[in-house]
């Protein structure tokens, strides 16, 4: 029998089976989201065999298209994927069976979100998908469109009895897409707008970030092992810095990323999911009830960022891994003397027994030196160190480092004795990466979140409470922000780590930021 301790095999996969029957409706069948990220997707969870059998997907758009010349526009921005490197879909190859079973559930209907004869066409259009595909009535209303429609679809689509549930005989569910409001007013609004047409729990607020197999990884770590959970706290831990850091620039989004800026697109959501993973309580059974609870008293504990713990960049012209890229004032639909920040950084504290005191730096910014999303958690020094002639202060840190993206791991850092006559020490890193362990599945981060919402989990999705207390943290940072233009921008060059006064957030307690490149395998 296989010693289990010293078993290097993954252990077999337990395997997900499909969901019950469904239609699913996407607003924005003509979008950037549903082509590059939606489609893919269920494309892939087709392949896998986790689309329901009874099933049926309606694209809703403005757009002049028929079921035909959707779905053909759709299969030719999945082939264009196929060996794509560049790109986050990136497909072997595109499987003809997967693709024709998707695509014969498929079905187009032209209208304008903002009509009231649009969602009567459409119920009537379910209504026949019912007869014809057996989804039982249950549909999944996904918005993918921009914001300023997220309240007055889910309105009309209240008005016109699509979300009516028939005591419990069907189901209705909205996902509604980022940005979850514009600062805390707006959000309260949206909220207030979507709870008076949905039950919470209709409504799936959804960021992509809990799509990502390593950010449902922290809780795999923490509460999984014995290990980590005893140091997991102020006792052990001397600051934690989360970087997500982006070589892209702003793209053709200059017109929403104007009005939107870094902290309002990756702060709030993004980050502060990163944040709840690496700080919340032990939650007393993994279902969605009891994660989010745990989530939202971690938000609730996090003090009002101050105006002086936060730091704003936008980039200028430079280099980014070898090709030279113009500044932000420089992209399409942005204003020449542009204010909005594309990188921020931040400290922050949680006011609770486990992080009293513990700073937790953010940084978050665009056409940064590197693509990389990490957590990195540096625990305190040894407090003496008996060695002839080592200072501790000389003592290189231990920083357990979990990698988001790219080249998805864990890694931790410790001293070890250089060999040789002489005790001295030189410190070194355990690297575990998911590529050496685990077969790496085509996955563009929507499969698990869509099939969730088909099974009805709501663990990966936000509460309105918890949309409510991120932007309560950040709230009191743009209110500052709102009131001062920013001086010096652009303050950083493109393809470097971001503005120097950022370092001076750390500097003020002593610390520094790990370099945004590390050599092969971060540490
Ligand atoms: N794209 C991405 O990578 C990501 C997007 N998101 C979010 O997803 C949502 C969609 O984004 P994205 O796909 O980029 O946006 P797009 O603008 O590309 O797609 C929206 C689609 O809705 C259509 N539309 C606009 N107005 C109406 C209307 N009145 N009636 C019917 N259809 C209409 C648009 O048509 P037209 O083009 O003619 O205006 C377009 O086809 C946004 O909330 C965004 O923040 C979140 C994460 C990533
Ligand atoms: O939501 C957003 O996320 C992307 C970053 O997501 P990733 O999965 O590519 O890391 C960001 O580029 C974009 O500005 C933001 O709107």
């Amino acid at each position: 029998m296989a010693d289990a301790t010293h078993d290097t095999r993954a252990p077999a996969q337990r395997q997900a089976t499909p969901p019950g029957p469904c239609a699913m409706v996407i607003f924005g069948a003509g979008g950037d989201l549903t082509k590059r990220l939606l489609m893919p997707a269920l494309y892939n969870l087709s392949h896998e065999g986790l689309l329901p059998e009874n099933f049926a997907i309606v694209g809703v758009d403005l757009a002049d298209m028929t079921a035909e010349s959707w779905r053909d526009s759709l299969l030719a921005m999945l082939k264009s994927f196929v060996g794509n490197s560049e790109s986050e879909s990136d497909l072997d190859h595109v499987d003809q069976e997967s693709w024709n079973r998707l695509a014969a559930h498929m079905s187009y209907v032209r209208g304008d979100l903002t009509s009231d004869d649009l969602y009567h066409a459409l119920g009537e259009h379910l209504d026949r998908l019912e007869d014809r595909y057996k989804t039982g009535g249950n549909v999944l209303f996904y918005l993918a469109v921009a914001d300023r429609f997220f309240g007055p679809t889910v309105e009309h689509i209240g008005h016109a009895g699509l979300a009516d549930e028939k005591d419990g005989k069907r189901w209705r569910r909205v996902v509604i897409e980022k940005p979850f409001g514009h600062d805390l007013p707006s959000a309260r609004t949206l909220n207030k707008q979507v709870l008076g047409v949905l039950e919470e729990n209709q409504v799936y607020r959804i960021d992509h970030f809990l799509g990502k197999e390593t950010v449902q990884n922290i809780m795999a770590l923490r509460f999984g092992n014995g290990l980590f959970e005893p140091i997991w706290n102020r006792d052990r831990i001397d600051q934690v810095q989360i970087t997500v850091a982006e070589v892209v620039g702003v793209e053709k989004r200059g017109k929403f990323y104007e009005r939107t800026g870094a902290l309002r697109d990756m702060v709030p959501n993004h980050v502060f999911q990163l944040l709840a993973m690496l700080a919340m309580e032990p939650p007393v059974s993994f279902d969605a009830a009891s994660i989010r609870a745990k989530k939202a008293e971690v938000f609730a504990s996090v003090k009002p960022l101050s105006p002086h713990d936060a730091v704003r960049g936008q980039y200028g012209p430079g280099t980014v891994q070898g090709e030279e890229v113009p500044g932000y004032r420089q992209e399409p639909d942005v204003a020449p003397d542009s204010a909005t920040e594309t990188y921020v950084a931040l400290r922050l504290y949680i006011d609770n027994w486990r992080w009293a005191g513990v700073p937790i730096y953010l940084r978050t910014g665009k056409h940064m030196s590197q693509r990389t999303s990490e957590i990195a958690v540096r625990f305190k020094q040894a407090p003496y160190a008996p060695f002839e002639d080592t200072e501790v202060s000389t003592l290189s840190p231990n920083w357990l480092a979990l990698q988001i993206q790219p080249d998805e791991g864990i890694s931790l850092q410790f001293e070890v004795k250089r060999p040789g006559p002489l005790m001295e020490l030189a410190p070194v890193r355990m690297n575990f990466r998911y590529s050496d362990w685990f077969k790496q599945e085509p996955n563009v981060g929507y499969e698990t979140l869509i099939y969730d919402v088909m099974i009805g989990d709501q663990t990966l999705f936000q509460r309105a409470d918890q949309v409510d207390e991120t932007w309560r943290v950040v709230q009191p940072v743009l209110d500052a922000w709102a009131a001062q233009k920013p001086e010096g921008f652009p303050n950083y060059a493109s393809g470097s780590d971001g503005p120097v006064e950022a370092d001076d957030l750390l500097r003020e307690n002593g610390h520094y930021w790990r370099p945004v490149r590390l050599p092969d395998h971060r540490g």
